[in-house]
């Protein structure tokens, strides 16, 4: 069994900083301390570095048919950009079909996964339709696969969008099976009106897509779909919240006790509207749903995340060529696909923007990126901590340097960055995956295939505030 020394480095958990070694048997923590034996084993010297446990990244869609296109990174190219950017593990949206059994879907996500990733993963399954047979599969799905999460679109109409019912019936089997319903939050039905008078008033750039998706949207079915969470006495996850009017939804809905929490992104806390307006089609690269948000909803956010009525950070990943892709959508936005190249740079953004320039705390950083997803998705103790029996999944980061985000460097298959030019602070150097380097003082050493596939436990629910945020 191989061993592994981590030593001199400042080890950063959700609940404390020290300076400790760490020791590695094969692909787990088994002792952390000073002065562990050296010979045969292979010893990464951290000095001067922090040792986060790996970011888990709970949203991704890689390879993913959307908008009449799919997806340019898959596992491999994604994952190894993950890799790069302190993320060890992914889960993953695996899509179904109307009338197609859950399990061929399943099988689609195993297949285009297989022999590809270099972290590990898993998957969050969507949920179309509810009815008996949906119903009648969902256990077995759970035994299976191990997939506790189940995804619900409240807009995408005619495409992804599910009515209120099957909301209300996923959360109702959710309660009782021990998952975990995630919701897209914005109201597809107004959407829908919105971008059809758009279009007749001849108003086709890339802005429109935001100015047709306004905060009041997301605001309403972040509020309807937290009242359905109480009524069904079930447990609520709502994606990529990007305002104010969603926020406080969710803020109030833990307030009175309910089982809702919220995830944001990058894109949220770190680019605005303004990026939609940019000439010659460029505002495209900018196109998410919900769309990026007027300045003013980054600081809240921020304040959200610190004081804890959001819990977690996802990249979104979903990215489209500029060429190509983006472009399907030059004379109607609603045919630009939506999304953006994101899980390489989750964790730079997070930790410059948010620790570097003093919004969060470390403990908060390490809670955001990676040890709250691991609760609220099944995955903890074994991951998401740096502990003796966890799984060691570890990044070595340098915070005293600068580094600039550019497609030019960037490890993702897609050609633009939508951060380019942006400096941030501290970069990722080596990165473990299981005891396994899968980077190595910044250069790519983990072979195709060598990610797992992790089942998942089920739904606990840790509502109560963590120790960071009792402290603020
Ligand atoms: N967010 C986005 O624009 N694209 C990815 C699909 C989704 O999460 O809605
Ligand atoms: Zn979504
Ligand atoms: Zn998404």
């Amino acid at each position: 069994m191989n061993t592994t020394i981590i030593k001199n480095g400042t080890i950063v958990t959700a609940s404390e900083t020290y300076e400790a070694d760490i020791l590695i048997k094969g692909e787990t923590i088994v002792q952390i301390g000073r002065e562990f034996p050296e010979e045969g084993a292979d010893v990464i010297d951290a000095a001067g570095r922090y040792v986060f446990p790996g970011g888990i990244d709970p949203h991704t869609h890689l390879e993913m048919p959307f908008g009449g296109t799919v997806t340019r990174d898959d596992f491999e190219t994604g994952t190894i950009a993950a890799a790069h950017g302190g993320t060890t593990m992914v889960i993953d949206f695996c899509l179904t079909g109307k009338d197609k059994p859950l399990e061929e879907s399943i099988q689609e996500w195993h297949d285009k996964s297989k022999d590809k990733a270099v972290v590990d993963y898993s998957f969050h399954l969507m949920i179309g339709e509810m009815n008996e047979t949906v119903l009648n599969q969902l256990p077995g799905i759970i035994e299976e696969h191990g997939i506790t999460s189940f995804k619900v679109f409240m807009a995408y109409k005619n495409v992804f969008q599910a009515d209120d019912e099957t909301l209300f019936e996923t959360l109702l089997a959710a309660k009782d099976l021990g998952a975990l319903v995630m919701v897209h939050a914005e109201n597809g039905d107004v959407i829908h009106y919105l971008t059809e008078k758009a279009l007749a008033e001849g108003k086709t750039e890339p802005i429109y897509h935001a100015l047709t998706r306004p905060p009041e949207i997301e605001g309403e079915a972040t509020g309807r779909a937290a009242q359905l969470t109480a009524l069904a006495d079930s447990q609520l996850y709502v994606v990529h919240v990007s305002c104010q009017e969603a926020v406080e939804k969710i803020a109030d809905a833990r307030r009175k006790g309910a089982a809702v929490f919220g995830e944001t992104c990058p894109q949220y806390l770190a680019l605005d509207q303004t990026y939609m307006e940019k000439p010659n089609f460029e505002g495209a690269k900018y196109v998410w749903s919900p769309p990026l948000r007027d300045k003013k909803n980054q600081e809240l956010l921020w304040k959200a995340i610190q004081s804890g009525d959001l819990q977690t950070i996802g990249s979104d990943q979903c990215s489209f060529d500029f060429h190509g892709q983006k472009d399907l959508g030059i004379d109607d936005f609603t045919k630009i696909p939506n999304g953006g190249p994101m899980i390489e740079d989750r964790f730079s953004i997070i930790y410059s923007e948010g620790v570097a320039k003093g919004r969060i705390s470390l403990q908060k950083f390490v809670e955001i990126t990676s040890a709250r997803a691991a609760q609220l998705f099944g995955l903890s103790p074994q991951k998401g901590a740096i502990a003796v029996g966890s799984d060691a999944d570890l990044v070595i980061f340098n915070p005293g340097v600068t580094r600039t985000i550019s497609v030019d460097t960037h490890h993702m298959a897609v050609d633009y960055n939508a951060f380019e030019g942006m400096e941030v602070q501290g970069e990722v150097e080596t990165v473990l995956v299981r005891g396994k380097a899968v980077v190595r003082n910044k250069e790519t050493v983990g072979k195709p295939g060598s990610g797992r596939y992790m089942k998942r436990k089920t739904f606990q629910n840790l509502n109560a505030p963590t120790k960071a945020e009792t402290l603020i």
